[in-house]
């Protein structure tokens, strides 16, 4: 058989139904194809179930360009309902994704597919072939390459994709392709504006044909799609993207639903943050403090409490390495399409683009919160009770941004009743003009603290002493240092007394 490198067509009847006499044109995958379609369809195969992900993506992106193009008026021959309906025949075995987008003419078909190979894939399918092929590349070409189509061949052995573009005056195609060597392509009637895809569902696959599975991964990865997905005719994506709204239009009762899908958790949220920047990175975000803090009931550390979006569809549940791990007990969504679909756990420690989002959103955050304690001290004073322990873990750990963060730092102290915190600003604002150090005493309790021979001579002296009840923090002072120049010392040192005298 001639291979077609140069993809010349050879153009022969077919013995299918006379409708079908309209050419079939058989074409041969080039040679790059066929190796990036073996690597996809088996190394993502621990994640078979993205290939739900990688379809819906392409048909929101594909509905995206047809709004936008109805949007600008331009002419389009579709004002069918943008939508994305999926159906199970657990007879056929047959998955099928249709969606009302933009759809493809023959040279996209055999474009979209050809690119792959010209993409620059290249290196990626040479270093592959010498064994360095790992789920992490695999996941970088279906992502980059535009390639998720493929993925659905991890889970079918024949594909038949039914597509009409909607320039007019566009006719509907019939591709279709066992994804192993070969494809055909011929024209086809009745086709609707859009893209059919009809997956011939492998026998060792069959788990991708129950309803509750399909709707189980679409609420995992795609549930923020900007478009009604359905399956079998039932609507599965339910809650909006909250974090594209505009941040005055959203209601407390849309927090606290949004807040307790994203946390899973029942309690409502303290503070929240809508913060949005178009800076060197994209970012939409919507972040939340607690009310409870599960760590401090024994139960296990928490997971990092923010996922990762890119343009609405989740790459990183639970993001490690997103936030520093002091700020684990924040819970929400950060968006940026600046993010490909299909980061990697390594790429999202250590990329650039992640550590800049870490950076920025980070400051960020620190910055909320003192807002959040400038605002209202009472309600501050309640929130540093429960998740204290993780501002001094910042100080302690975040050297970066510790001056930021140990301005949220709160102390009893021997100027105020039991219970009552203050700041470290609030103590340096009142210190006499001619005292040095800021003096703290750390004790199991304030009674054993203010009746210490240690404490005795400040208190003669009228000088205010903070008390420090935990066991972080000794840690957390040492750590410090300083505040604002004037540097932390604690009353049971031996250069305390001596200052004090002076
Ligand atoms: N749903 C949808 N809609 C549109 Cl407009 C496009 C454009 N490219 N792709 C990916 C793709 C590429 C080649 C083949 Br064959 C099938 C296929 F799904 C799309 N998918």
């Amino acid at each position: 058989m001639a291979m077609y490198q140069t993809g010349t067509i050879r153009r022969y009847s077919t013995e299918r139904s006379p409708a079908a006499d309209a050419e079939v044109e058989k074409h041969e995958f080039k040679a790059e194809t066929k190796k990036l379609l073996h690597i996809v369809a088996h190394s993502l195969y621990s994640q078979r179930e993205v290939f739900v992900r990688e379809l819906i993506s392409n048909s929101s992106d594909a509905l995206e360009k047809l709004r936008h193009l109805q949007a600008t008026s331009q002419d389009v021959s579709s004002d069918a309902q943008l939508e994305i309906s999926i159906s199970v025949d657990k007879d056929a075995k047959t998955i099928t994704f249709y969606d009302s987008g933009i759809g493809m003419t023959a040279e996209e078909l055999k474009d979209n597919l050809g690119t792959i190979a010209r993409s620059g894939s290249k290196a990626y399918i040479e270093k592959m072939q010498d064994g360095a092929e790992t789920k992490d590349m695999a996941n970088t070409i279906v992502g980059q390459f535009g390639v998720g189509f493929y993925s659905a061949f991890m889970v079918g052995d024949k594909i038949t994709v039914y597509t009409r573009s909607a320039t007019p005056g566009s006719t509907g195609y019939c591709w279709e392709s066992d994804g192993l060597g070969s494809y055909t392509l011929a024209k086809a009637e009745d086709v609707p504006v859009g893209t059919k895809i009809v997956i011939n569902v492998k026998d060792d696959a069959k788990e991708f044909l129950e309803k509750e599975k399909l709707d189980e991964i679409i609420k995992k990865y795609s549930n923020f799609v900007g478009f009604p997905i359905s399956v079998n005719g039932e609507k599965v994506n339910t809650v909006d993207a909250l974090w594209t709204k505009d941040k005055n239009s959203i209601t407390d009762e849309e927090h606290d639903d949004f807040y307790q899908f994203v946390s899973n958790a029942w309690d409502k949220p303290m503070y929240n943050l809508v913060y949005k920047a178009d800076g060197p990175i994209s970012i939409r975000s919507i972040l939340y403090a607690p009310t409870r803090n599960p760590e401090a009931v024994g139960f296990e550390r928490v997971k990092p409490g923010v996922s990762l979006y890119s343009r609405k569809v989740l790459i990183m549940p639970n993001a490690p390495g997103l936030l520093p791990e002091w700020l684990r007990f924040i819970k929400g969504v950060v968006d940026s399409e600046d993010l490909p679909l299909n980061l990697s756990r390594e790429l999202l420690q250590s990329g650039p683009v992640i550590l800049r989002l870490k950076s920025i959103i980070t400051s960020r955050i620190i910055k909320w919160l003192q807002e959040e304690a400038n605002r209202d001290a009472t309600k501050y004073d309640e929130f540093y009770k429960t998740f204290g322990s993780f501002i001094k873990e910042g100080t302690c750990q975040d050297a970066v941004n510790q001056k930021e963060i140990s301005k949220l730092l709160r102390f009893e102290t021997s100027s105020k009743e039991a219970g009552q915190l203050i700041s470290l600003d609030e103590y340096v604002e009142r210190m006499p003009s001619d005292q040095e150090h800021i003096y703290y005493f750390c004790t199991p309790n304030r009674q054993l603290g203010s009746e210490s021979p240690y404490y005795e001579p400040f208190k003669q002296h009228g000088a205010e002493v903070l008390f420090l009840h935990h066991g972080l923090d000794e840690f957390v002072m040492g750590r410090l240092h300083e505040f604002k120049g004037k540097r932390l010392m604690s009353v049971d040192s031996k250069e305390a007394n001596a200052v004090l005298e002076k």
